[in-house]
């Protein structure tokens, strides 16, 4: 449906691309996140396929058709798109509901109301509809944001980020709601976010970008489970990575790096190594421990409080080795 090749792109000015040889198709419905430590390209990558700029090398294609950017389109923006930058661009002297409806059809004024309605519900905001956009927190205005783009039901729906403003409870719901409307109208999704839970709970495939290069373009549980990289594994947090002269040391032989999340290494009276705690966080649901064993320093779960000093035994229950 949308096909990347071989994109490049450097900002006028520069002479540093600031993406690289950018390769990945895009089913119709799917969702796509893209990650990528901060300044990696992701917002970049949302302009280009929006239209927003003009790419040196590489095509865009919707179907059979080439996507040019400004220089070729007397409007910028795709009109099967949306795309919700981070700024959110509402006008404050029309009200929410107004807003919502900017784009839509004059046409059939009940159904114009239905989507404004049916968008304003899918981010919980319906009570807000005759209120001004600047009266509102700036978690509410990236809602009006989103719904404005979910209103026009476009083929395709860029995210820059669309809930980097809202509180945890508020985002569980909303992100829900939101995902299940695109998939419910078959729409292909593709937004960039920071926080991981986003990229594994809502998103088919995980884009990972690293210095402008596309680093892993893979299912959610492929890029969890098999990692094209040690930049990739910190993407996600807490990790234990080990060279291949320290794995050994936990009877694991490779030739390359090895990846053991912290649920991977269990805790119990009675593991194969013993380890000495040098630190336990709580975490919420369980603590986070931090030990050290042989030199190597390593983190796992445990639902015991361990303090300084403790002596405990552990045992890895799963590894990957990294190719690279
Ligand atoms: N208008 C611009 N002119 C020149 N360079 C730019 C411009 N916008 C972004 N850049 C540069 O392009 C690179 C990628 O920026 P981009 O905003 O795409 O990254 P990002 O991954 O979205 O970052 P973040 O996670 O911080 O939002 C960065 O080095 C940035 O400094």
């Amino acid at each position: 449906m949308l096909k990347i090749d071989n994109l490049n792109y450097n900002y006028p000015g520069f002479t540093e691309n600031v993406l690289n040889n950018i390769n990945f198709a895009v089913q119709k419905g799917e969702v796509i996140s893209v990650i990528g430590e901060s300044g990696s390209g992701k917002s970049t990558l949302l302009k280009l396929i929006y239209g927003l700029l003009d790419f040196n090398e590489g095509e865009i294609k919707y179907g059979d058709k080439k996507l040019k950017g400004p220089l070729y389109n007397l409007i910028p923006g795709h009109k099967m798109m949306k795309y919700v930058a981070q700024d959110y661009d509402l006008l404050d002297f029309v009200t929410v509901g107004e807003n919502v409806g900017k784009f839509l059809s004059n046409f059939d004024l009940a159904l114009k109301q239905k989507n404004i309605y049916e968008a304003l519900d899918v981010v919980e905001l319906t009570d807000f509809k005759h209120i001004f956009p600047n009266k509102l927190s700036g978690g509410q205005r990236q809602r009006v944001s989103l719904a404005r783009a979910l209103a026009q039901q476009p083929a395709i729906l860029l995210l820059d980020e669309p809930f980097s403003n809202l509180d945890q409870t508020l985002k569980l719901s909303i992100r829900e709601k939101i995902m299940n409307w695109c998939k419910a109208h078959q729409i292909t999704v593709i937004f960039t976010t920071h926080d991981l839970s986003d990229a594994f709970y809502t998103s088919d495939k995980i884009l990972v970008l690293q210095n402008g290069n596309m680093i892993q373009f893979d299912k959610v549980e492929n890029v969890r489970n098999f990692p094209a990289s040690e930049y990739v594994t910190r993407l996600f947090g807490y990790v234990n990575v080990l060279r291949n002269d320290e794995s050994p040391k936990l009877s694991i032989n490779t030739t390359t790096s090895v990846v053991i999340y912290p649920e991977e290494i269990e805790i119990s009276d009675n593991g194969n190594f013993r380890g000495k705690v040098i630190e336990t966080k709580f975490q919420g649901r369980d603590y986070l421990v931090r030990f050290s064993y042989e030199n190597i320093e390593l983190l796992a779960y445990s639902t015991q409080k361990f303090i300084k000093d403790d002596i405990i035994s552990f045992e890895v229950k799963k590894y990957r080795a990294l190719k690279r």
